[in-house]
């Protein structure tokens, strides 16, 4: 399908869930096995943390690619170890794309227009993997410098049938330090919002939703009801969920009737399992597969049970 949100919406409905694992490894939580074999076939530190990595979130996609319809590479954590890491990320999503995942590559990335359009075509293929050389469907974007700098993302998203997701409330405690700025009694925020959403309705596919997403936190619960509200052609990408303290009461407002306009993410509650209550007292730690399907599982009932999720059932 040539459009973003229609084949994910279509990935959705087919695996009957919005969860979306986030794959963000960190070397001193990674299983004793990984990290063995990682120092067995490698030298430098760069090239076992790279090789740690690939391991590790290939394994993942192996456990969650029958139960979810999308993963969400941190770029971040593959781009501390330098080409080594970047190396591993490219595979990474090659990977998930082979196994029928949606894949959104979390880069934050944004920049004046003629560098934003070198962004663009570098990480959004959009259906046709070959495209991009990081050949991932989706990319998130940091709106800072002004919506003249999203156009490049918007071109080349409808050119390839590819996505992105705009900062609008992030999840992080310091979030209303510059988005709740006031301009004439409107957050800087819901500025970024009405921006987000006339490109969503501009981009709009056979469904009801745009290729240009928006990025909401779970922890803001109130926000994420009022944008849901303000932006209804807006897909939405629910970063909070699990590690960061939100449930599925506070993203039950992100989601239409069928279930659908939202993607709620969750990276350490799902990728370290193992290594929290109540996995790591029904696993011994080398069964960190079984926790990571078992707690993935469990993020889809409890979704399915407390939001409108459960009419994708
Ligand atoms: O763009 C994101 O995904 C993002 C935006 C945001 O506001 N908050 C946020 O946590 N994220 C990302 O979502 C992931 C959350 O990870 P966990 O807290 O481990 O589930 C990290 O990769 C964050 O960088």
């Amino acid at each position: 399908m040539h459009h973003f949100s229609d084949r994910l919406n279509a990935a959705i409905q087919k695996k009957k869930t919005p969860a979306l694992v986030g794959l963000d490894p960190r070397f001193d939580w990674l299983p004793a096995d990984i990290v063995s074999n990682a120092n067995k076939n490698h030298h430098t530190q760069a090239e076992i943390v790279a090789a740690a990595f690939e391991e590790f979130c290939l394994r993942i996609i192996d456990v969650v690619a029958p139960l979810v319809p999308a993963v969400k590479p941190q770029a971040a954590f593959f781009e501390e170890w330098g080409p080594a890491g970047c190396a591993a990320l490219q595979r990474v999503i090659l990977k998930a794309r082979e196994a029928g995942l949606v894949v959104i590559c979390d880069a934050k990335r944004g920049d004046i227009g003629s560098t934003a359009e070198a962004y663009a075509r570098g990480y959004l293929a959009g259906e046709n993997i070959d495209s991009a050389i990081w050949a991932a469907d989706c990319l998130t974007v940091n709106p800072y410098l002004g919506s003249d700098t999203l156009e490049p993302f918007v071109n080349v998203a409808v050119e390839r049938g590819a996505g992105i997701y705009v900062l609008v409330r992030t999840s992080n405690p310091g979030a209303g330090t510059f988005q709740d700025r006031k301009t004439e009694g409107t957050n800087l925020y819901e500025c970024v919002a009405a921006a987000v959403e006339e490109l969503a309705v501009k981009t709009k596919g056979a469904g009801n939703y745009g290729s240009i997403g928006a990025v909401v936190g779970a922890t803001y619960p109130e926000e994420l009801n009022q944008l849901r509200a303000l932006m209804p052609h807006t897909p939405l990408l629910v970063p909070g969920y699990g590690s960061q303290g939100a449930g599925a009461g506070d993203v039950a407002g992100a989601f239409d009737k069928q279930g659908l306009g939202a993607i709620i993410n969750s990276s350490r509650g799902i990728n370290f399992a193992i290594r929290k209550a109540p996995y790591s007292e029904k696993f011994a730690p080398q069964e960190w597969e079984q926790a990571i399907e078992i707690a993935t599982i469990d993020m889809i009932a409890d979704l399915a049970n407390h939001t409108p999720a459960g009419n994708l059932q």
